[in-house]
């Protein structure tokens, strides 16, 4: 059976997600593609999915009979209205990161699939996935001994005039969010910003580097830097430390050259070229599950426990490098 895919937002990430349903994924088939601006939509079908019906509306490409399942790839704030409405139609629905941009809005996605009594929802959270996320989890599972602390880096080379300070969190900090959890099997119950010196390439509404620290409910203290106007490259560097050693997350291949009296190497400069592979297998998973009508992966309650982090850390972001308290909800049965 091919999977019927219906494509919600046709900007970057929707864009690459439909080629890689239609040129590199075995097993779906993009049918319909909506976007706020139906000329962006026209142009992705155009390029990729020529036979794919275009909709104004993404709310009348849920419903339509002929889409089993829909990929939701539009700006954060609309998310979730999209996935509750393929939720309400009983379709799985694969939801680019952030789930909701708030902890409540998170919360009505987790109660409606709750309600509906089926995974539905799988978030776009695709570190998951990344073959050195997965020897990272294996080499601290298996032989790094208790996990104490993690150091990590979230380096952008730039981004757009309008990426604002909260940002960081919600947009770029969320992955490490989430994948911290599903690495070390823990919730966190504190967040704390601190600024260093601020970068002159940034602008006013945008306090760029900062450092979060998270702590979690089993003690394990995570400081990471965001830094997004980094210039050099796209740079994702993890490190945890545990009571028998280090383990790191492994550089992205990458040719070493020995050249004009320098040894050196690229560093990859976007996000869609490092983690192309996991883009790739997350899908995959996403079409094997809602092939089967249901959903895998990074889950609603997934979703939900990074929105409960984003605000606690924007929250901190104001608080003088305080520590935020963070309370973690009932887990329901569904997820466990
Ligand atoms: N997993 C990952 O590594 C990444 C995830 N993302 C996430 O994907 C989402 C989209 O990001 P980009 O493609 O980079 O943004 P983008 O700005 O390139 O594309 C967003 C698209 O959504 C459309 N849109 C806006 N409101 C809409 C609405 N109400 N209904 C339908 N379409 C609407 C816009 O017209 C635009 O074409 C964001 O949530 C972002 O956080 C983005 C980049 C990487
Ligand atoms: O998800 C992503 C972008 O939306 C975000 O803007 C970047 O900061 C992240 O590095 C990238 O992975």
């Amino acid at each position: 059976m091919t999977l019927r895919v219906g494509v919600i937002g046709t900007g970057m990430i929707g864009r690459d997600h439909t080629r890689r349903l239609q040129q590199v994924l075995a097993g779906a088939q993009v049918v319909a593609l909506s976007d706020y601006s139906p000329d962006a939509a026209r142009a992705v079908g155009a390029d990729l999915a020529p036979d794919a019906k275009i909709y104004d509306k993404g709310e009348d490409l849920i419903a339509a009979s002929d889409v089993d399942a829909v990929l939701v790839c539009s700006t954060g704030a609309t998310h979730e209205a999209y996935v509750l409405a393929a939720i309400a139609a009983g379709k799985p629905c694969f939801c680019e990161k952030p789930l909701a941009t708030t902890a409540d809005g998170a919360k009505r996605i987790v109660d409606a699939e709750v309600a509906h009594g089926k995974r539905l929802v799988q978030v776009g959270f695709m570190r998951r996935y990344d073959a050195g996320y997965v020897a990272l989890k294996s080499a601290v599972d298996t032989h790094t001994g208790a996990p104490l602390m993690v150091h990590a880096a979230h380096r952008n080379p730039a981004v757009p005039e309008q990426y604002v300070t909260p940002m960081a969190i919600h947009d770029t900090f969320v992955h490490e969010i989430d994948v911290f959890r599903w690495l070390l099997d823990d919730d966190y119950v504190s967040a704390r910003v601190t600024f260093p010196r601020a970068t002159s390439a940034s602008h006013a509404a945008l306090r760029d580097p900062q450092i979060v620290t998270l702590t979690t409910a089993k003690g394990v203290v995570i400081t990471t830097e965001i830094f997004v106007n980094c210039k050099y490259g796209y740079d994702i560097q993890c490190q945890v430390v545990g009571e028998e050693g280090t383990a790191n997350l492994p550089e992205p291949q990458a040719i070493t050259m020995r050249l004009g009296a320098k040894l050196q190497n690229d560093i990859m400069t976007d996000w869609k070229e490092r983690f192309v592979a996991s883009y790739d297998v997350e899908l995959q998973d996403f079409i094997k599950a809602a092939t089967a009508g249901t959903a895998a992966g990074p889950s609603a309650w997934d979703g939900y426990m990074a929105a409960v982090t984003c605000d606690a850390c924007v929250t901190a972001q104001d608080a003088d490098g305080a520590a935020v308290t963070i309370t973690n909800p009932a887990r329901p049965a569904l997820y466990s």
